[in-house]
């Protein structure tokens, strides 16, 4: 079992008086490991040494040393990927072959910042557009905008976490990075990983504790000029209102829609859907939550997907086997059940699952819901979905627009032009096309629209919210 600190300017800090925090794994409960919490003076020394080394050490590096370093990272992660494998599964319960496709798309990650390092290009302004501009020169430049305060949930530890530390580098800023307090074990050997890499020690300053004692004075502190924050709507908007004059990005919830109109191929739909539903107990913030289906095909889809639905293999998520394990904490089970119990109450009926036994909760279908329903109305983060029927497009895209969220979706239909009618009506960040509301590559703009969030990742975005534009005049002689 390992004890870890946070570290800073490459210390690792765990004495022995110090506070600490177990971590269990969510299955079999049994401790992984344990933290030393971060003190206020550990925040405050972090934020220093990342403070003092952006304007000693990485305002002066150049691109193409940042793009080496961020290659290095890459092929030491592809190195010791069986151990973040284990370590992911260890500590979030994630099914391991969900586990090991983390591991694949965040060494991807680390290559696209590699090549974006060197590509942060900037403009020319054709200065003479205005009267009186002859005889002058406009460059548009992009900086690095000093110290990022990373924050980052637990239901990707190591991929939403490069989601920030990567592109924070491929910029030349440099980091404060404070993990979900349920899985910092990845996130202290990425750290670790890093600095092996040859990234300067200050560069990357990990605080480990919990949202209150941790991330709010990070998100307060002065000397930090930018929040990248992915978690849960409630913390998104406390960090809205107390970041101050900071740049923020907020990645936050959804309860993404899929819409299957008539002429979509049903198999490959239901089967892409129930990936997209229950992949690491619905804990994604793209689930598939609410899936419409045109009233042609509605009985049919739903015989097919309770089917395949019931074929998934639910235990260990350590072995191979394992589609569904456990969710983060039994706290969490509760509260979904008491969810579907809620919804049935007010008249909606269970077709599969609903039973829930410690963390593990069986993967639910839910018909003859409601939008007065939380399993409709908030984001469920669980193994739930809702099956519901409608008639015309109209209709439909009215009910998946009636949400306050706005992340991604999905359209099934063989019809083009009705595909792009209906991804172009849709109040979201991003639509997927004959594609589950689930899948995200991380080279595309992603993000949400309405309380989904502000702000863009995918490495290239993301670059482009962590520098900011620097104008640069000249008058010629003429
Ligand atoms: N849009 C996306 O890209 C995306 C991706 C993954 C998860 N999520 C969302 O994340 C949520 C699940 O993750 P979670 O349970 O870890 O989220 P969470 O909001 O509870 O915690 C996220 C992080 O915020 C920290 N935090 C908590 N309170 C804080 C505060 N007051 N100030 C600063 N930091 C604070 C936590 O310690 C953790 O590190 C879901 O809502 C999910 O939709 C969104
Ligand atoms: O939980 C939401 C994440 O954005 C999913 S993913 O890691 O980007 O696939």
């Amino acid at each position: 079992m390992m004890k870890i600190g946070s570290i800073i300017n490459g210390k690792e800090r765990n004495e022995q008086n110090r506070k600490t925090l177990d971590i269990n794994n969510p299955y079999n409960h049994e401790t992984v490991g344990t933290i030393a919490l971060a003190s206020s003076d550990d925040l405050n020394d972090a934020v220093e040494s990342s403070f003092d080394t952006f304007h000693h050490k990485m305002k002066a590096m150049p691109a193409h040393k940042r793009g080496d370093i961020l290659r290095k990272a890459a092929d030491l992660l592809e190195e010791n990927a069986d151990d973040f494998v284990q370590t992911i599964t260890a500590e979030a319960g994630k099914p391991i072959k969900h586990s090991q496709a983390e591991v694949q798309r965040s060494v991807q990650i680390l290559r696209f910042a590699s090549e974006q390092a060197k590509n942060i290009n900037g403009e020319v302004i054709p200065m003479d557009a205005a009267i009186g501009g002859e005889h002058r020169m406009g460059l548009v430049t992009r900086k690095a905008l000093g110290v990022v305060g990373a924050i980052t949930p637990f239901n990707f530890p190591l991929n939403l976490s490069l989601h920030k530390l990567a592109p924070a580098i491929a910029a030349g800023n440099t980091i404060v990075f404070k993990p979900a307090e349920k899985t910092p074990i990845s996130a202290y050997k990425l750290t670790k990983l890093l600095h092996n890499a040859g990234l300067p020690e200050g560069a990357l300053n990990l605080v480990l504790g919990t949202g209150e004692e941790t991330g709010d004075p990070l998100v307060k502190h002065e000397k930090v000029h930018k929040i990248s924050f992915t978690g849960s709507l409630p913390v998104g908007k406390i960090i809205q209102k107390t970041a101050g004059f900071k740049k923020i990005t907020l990645e936050l919830g959804s309860n993404s829609p899929n819409i299957i109109f008539e002429d979509a191929t049903i198999k490959e739909a239901a089967t892409e859907l129930v990936k997209g539903a229950f992949a690491f107990s619905g804990q994604v913030c793209i689930s598939a939550q609410r899936i419409y289906v045109q009233k042609a095909i509605y009985d049919t889809f739903l015989e097919e997907y309770t089917q395949l639905t019931n074929a998934l293999q639910l235990g260990d998520p350590f072995d191979v086997e394992t589609d569904i394990g456990p969710m983060i904490s039994e706290d969490e089970a509760k509260r979904a059940k008491q969810w579907i119990d809620d919804a049935v109450e007010k008249g909606a009926k269970i077709e599969t699952g609903g039973e829930r036994n410690g963390s593990t909760l069986t993967p639910t279908i839910m018909t003859n819901v409601d939008k007065n329903m939380k399993i409709i109305a908030e984001e469920v983060f669980a193994p739930i979905v809702s099956v519901i029927p409608f008639d015309t497009e109209e209709e439909v895209i009215e009910f998946a627009n009636d949400s306050i969220y706005g992340l991604q979706a999905g359209v099934f239909t063989k019809d083009i032009d009705r595909a792009i009618r209906v991804a172009d009506r849709l109040e979201v960040g991003g639509v997927w096309i004959n594609e589950i509301s689930t899948y995200r590559q991380d080279n595309h703009p992603y993000g949400g629209v309405k309380q989904s969030g502000i702000g863009r990742e995918g490495v290239k975005y993301a670059v482009e919210d962590m520098t900011e534009m620097k104008f640069i005049g000249i008058k010629l002689k003429g």
